[in-house]
């Protein structure tokens, strides 16, 4: 079947193509560069050696990195060495960074490519579900430091996005669930039809391959699409891609990022719908479908009822924060987000209760 095509707009506009076996489209979205910096996780070591082979095979010169594993790649540590071996590739302005794997892979590919030499080329081999339909699209790329998490970054769009539904056959289930998350967040904030495809069918929608599984992946993206196409830099529009994300980020770093992030987001996610539904903007029974459709996916929607203290001094410095401001992503009703200032200390407090185990 030939690969979907979707153009994200903008500045700097670049393609997102899904579809199975599109990895052999890599070539073509690196056609300029000289050598190529693969960067991927151990997990991928056998994927990235094919990838490797087939590019060396279309001219390029391949260098291919391996980063550590998940979350633990999103360092300074890791980024410096990135780029030390840049310095000793002689990689130049007009050579490619290429990351294979998830988001956080792609997270860090993004960020070593827009800091060297202030900004060379990437493209992204998003490998698993949160990576296709989320991270790898958009560029948004960053680390975390002590304080929290993708506190370091820079906005550097991809020169393309290769999404092959084939590798999603060997992601692992709890990865594959995490993913879908950031799913049902597009279907809250913009697309009601990917909450009525997952909701369909639950016990299908967290088996890779599924019937639908393309078209909930076309669909999420192209709900991102839209929206960075429109504000790259989150000048507005863009914060309703962090529905979910003030609680899920905080609670991240209260885990140390054991959590995956997609269950965290699930969580925040039930917090943002009951605090829409608490300061009177969203309906209860739009409020009671965030969890329902969730749990039906089997991810969680609860964590520790003594965490809120900590959690709430974490989402003070989330990036949508405007000094003493806390800012969230709510729902004044399905595919209604709305971005609120500094909601009540009261109401922040007693919306906890709704997902506080
Ligand atoms: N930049 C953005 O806009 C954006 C959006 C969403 C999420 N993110 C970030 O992305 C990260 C989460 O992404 P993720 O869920 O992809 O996590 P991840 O990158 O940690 O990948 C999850 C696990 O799957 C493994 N893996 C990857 N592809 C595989 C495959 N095909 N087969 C087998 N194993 C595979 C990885 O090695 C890892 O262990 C977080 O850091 C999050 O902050 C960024
Ligand atoms: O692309 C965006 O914008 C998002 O907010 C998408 C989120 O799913 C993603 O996790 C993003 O990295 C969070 O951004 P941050 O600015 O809160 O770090
Ligand atoms: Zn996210």
């Amino acid at each position: 079947m030939t690969p979907t095509r979707i153009e994200v707009g903008g500045p700097q506009p670049y393609p997102v193509l899904v579809g199975h076996d599109v990895t052999r489209e890599l070539g073509g979205l690196l056609t300029g560069a000289t050598r190529v910096a693969l960067l991927h996780p151990p997990t991928l070591r056998e994927r990235a050696a094919r990838v490797r082979d087939d590019l060396v095979a279309a001219g390029y010169a391949v260098h291919p990195i391996e980063v550590p594993d998940g979350e633990a790649a999103k360092t300074l540590a890791v980024a410096g060495r990135c780029w030390d071996t840049l310095g000793e590739l002689g990689f130049t302005r007009s050579d490619a960074v290429v990351g294979l794997g998830g988001g956080a892979t792609t997270d860090l590919a993004g960020w070593v490519a827009a800091a060297w030499l202030r900004g060379v080329r990437v493209v992204h081999v998003a490998t698993t579900l949160a990576g296709m339909v989320d991270a790898a699209v958009g560029g948004k790329t960053g680390i975390n430091t002590a304080r929290g998490k993708n506190l370091v970054g820079a906005f550097h769009p991809p020169a393309g996005v290769v999404c092959d539904l084939a590798a999603l056959a060997t992601l692992p289930a709890a990865d594959y669930r995490a993913g879908l998350a950031e799913v049902v967040k597009c279907g809250f904030i913009a697309d009601p039809a990917i909450l009525e495809l997952v909701e369909a069918d639950p016990a299908a929608a967290v088996t890779p391959g599924n019937p639908a599984e393309r078209e909930l992946v076309e669909r999420s993206v192209r709900v991102k699409a839209r929206v960075v196409g429109e504000d790259l830099t989150e000048q507005g529009l863009r914060e309703i891609l962090n529905y979910g994300h003030t609680l899920g980020h905080a609670i991240e770093r209260a885990e140390d990022y054991r959590w995956r992030h997609g269950d965290a987001v699930a969580v925040g996610l039930v917090y943002a719908a009951e605090l829409a539904r608490r300061l009177g903007r969203l309906d209860a029974a739009t409020a009671a479908r965030h969890g329902a459709v969730l749990r039906s996916l089997g991810l969680p929607t609860t964590y520790r009822a003594d965490a809120y203290p900590e959690l709430l001094a974490t989402m003070r410095i989330d990036k949508k924060a405007r000094g003493n401001r806390l800012r969230f992503v709510v729902l004044d009703g399905v595919a209604q987000p709305v971005s609120i200032d500094e909601p009540d200390a009261e109401t922040l407090s007693a919306a906890y209760s709704e997902v506080s185990a």
